[in-house]
C-alpha cells in the first residue's frame, strides 16, 4: 500500500464501477493526492473527491486501473502505452477483453491483471475475482489483492477462462438481486400494499436474508427450509418458484447463459 500511495494510482474511466471502487478506496484511508483520474465528463463526486483530473500522469505508477466500457477500449487505452514493458500493474475490470488482447495493446512484457469486481464495493462489500498473467509478480498480485480487498472480499482463479461464468455470477449478480426487489416489490404492490411499504418490505427482507445467509452457520438451502413452515404459507409460493421447468433455477441458468453469451461476444 506504501508503493501505492508513493508510486500513485491512475483510473482510466470512472463511470459506475470506477467510482464505486473509488469511493470504497477513499472512504479506506487511500489519499486523494495519490490518484490520477482520467474520464472525459467527470462527475460532481468526482470533483469534489480532490483527486487529479485529467492531468498528466505519474511517470511510474504502481497500478492503472482499466474502468472504460470493452466498446471503448481501443479508444482509451492507447493513451496508457507508454506505461507498458514496465513495472506498472495494470488491472482492468473491462468484462470480456482477454489478457492476449492487452497484451497486444501494451505490450508482451507488460504485467496484467483482470479482476471482475461488483458494485456493491461502494459499500466496502464487493467481491471480486482476479487472474493475472506470467508478468505478474506474486508481490504485485498480493498489491492488487490488498487494494480490492479494501472493498471487499476477493477471490484468485486457477485460469482466465474461470473469469467468465464468475462475471456471469458476482459480476453481473447485483443486477439479478436489484430486480428481485423490484420483483417482489411489485407483486408485494399488485395484492394490495402501497408502492413505498412494498419496497421497503422487499428491499428489507433481501438485504436481511443476504446477511443472514452470509453470517449463519446454515447453508441456504436449510435457511430456505427454516422459513417453510410444513403444511403454511411459504410452501405455496416455492412450489412455483421451484418448478423444474420455469422456476429459478432454469431461469438463472437461461440468463447465465445469455450473460455468458455476450462476454464471449464482448472479447
Ligand atoms: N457496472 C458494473 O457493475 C461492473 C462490474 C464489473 C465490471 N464492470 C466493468 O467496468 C467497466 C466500466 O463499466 P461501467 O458500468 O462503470 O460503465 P460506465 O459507467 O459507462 O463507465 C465508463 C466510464 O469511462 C468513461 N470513458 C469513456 N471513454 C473514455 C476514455 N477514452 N478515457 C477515459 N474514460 C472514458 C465514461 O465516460 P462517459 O460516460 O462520459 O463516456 C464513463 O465515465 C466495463 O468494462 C465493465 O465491463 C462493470
Ligand atoms: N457489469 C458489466 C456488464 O454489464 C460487467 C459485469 C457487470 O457488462
Amino acid at each position: 500500500m506504501d508503493d501505492l500511495k508513493t508510486r500513485g494510482l491512475v483510473l482510466l474511466g470512472c463511470g459506475k464501477m470506477g467510482s464505486a471502487m473509488l469511493k470504497g478506496w477513499l472512504a479506506g484511508g487511500l489519499p486523494p493526492s495519490s490518484v490520477t483520474v482520467l474520464d472525459p465528463h467527470p462527475s460532481e463526486w468526482l470533483q469534489s473527491t480532490g483527486v487529479a483530473l485529467n492531468t498528466d500522469l505519474p511517470a511510474n505508477p504502481a497500478i492503472v486501473l482499466v474502468a472504460v466500457k470493452p466498446q471503448m477500449m481501443g479508444d482509451a487505452l492507447p493513451t496508457l502505452q507508454k506505461l507498458g514493458n514496465g513495472d506498472t500493474v495494470f488491472l482492468t475490470v473491462a468484462a470480456g477483453i482477454s489478457i492476449a488482447t492487452y497484451e497486444t495493446m501494451l505490450g508482451a512484457d507488460t504485467p496484467i491483471i483482470r479482476a471482475m469486481p461488483n458494485t456493491p464495493a461502494a459499500i466496502g462489500r464487493g467481491i471480486t475475482g482476479i487472474v493475472g498473467n506470467v508478468k505478474v509478480s506474486g508481490a504485485a498480485l498480493d498489491m492488487a489483492e490488498g487494494l480490492l480487498k479494501a472493498v471487499g472480499q476477493v477471490v484468485r482463479l486457477d485460469t482466465e477462462a474461470q473469469i467468465r461464468p464468475l462475471t456471469a455470477i458476482s459480476g453481473c449478480g447485483p443486477a439479478y438481486v436489484f430486480h428481485l426487489i423490484e420483483a417482489m416489490a411489485l407483486a408485494g404492490e399488485k395484492a394490495g400494499l402501497s408502492a413505498d411499504m412494498a419496497m421497503q418490505l422487499a428491499k428489507a427482507t433481501v438485504g436481511g436474508a443476504g446477511q443472514l445467509a452470509e453470517d449463519s452457520d446454515e447453508g441456504p438451502a436449510q435457511l430456505r427450509i427454516n422459513v417453510t413452515s410444513p403444511g403454511g404459507v411459504t410452501a405455496e409460493a416455492l412450489r412455483v418458484l421451484m418448478d423444474e421447468t420455469d422456476g429459478f433455477v432454469p431461469l438463472m441458468e437461461r440468463a447465465v447463459a445469455a450473460a455468458i453469451t455476450r462476454d464471449e461476444e464482448l472479447a
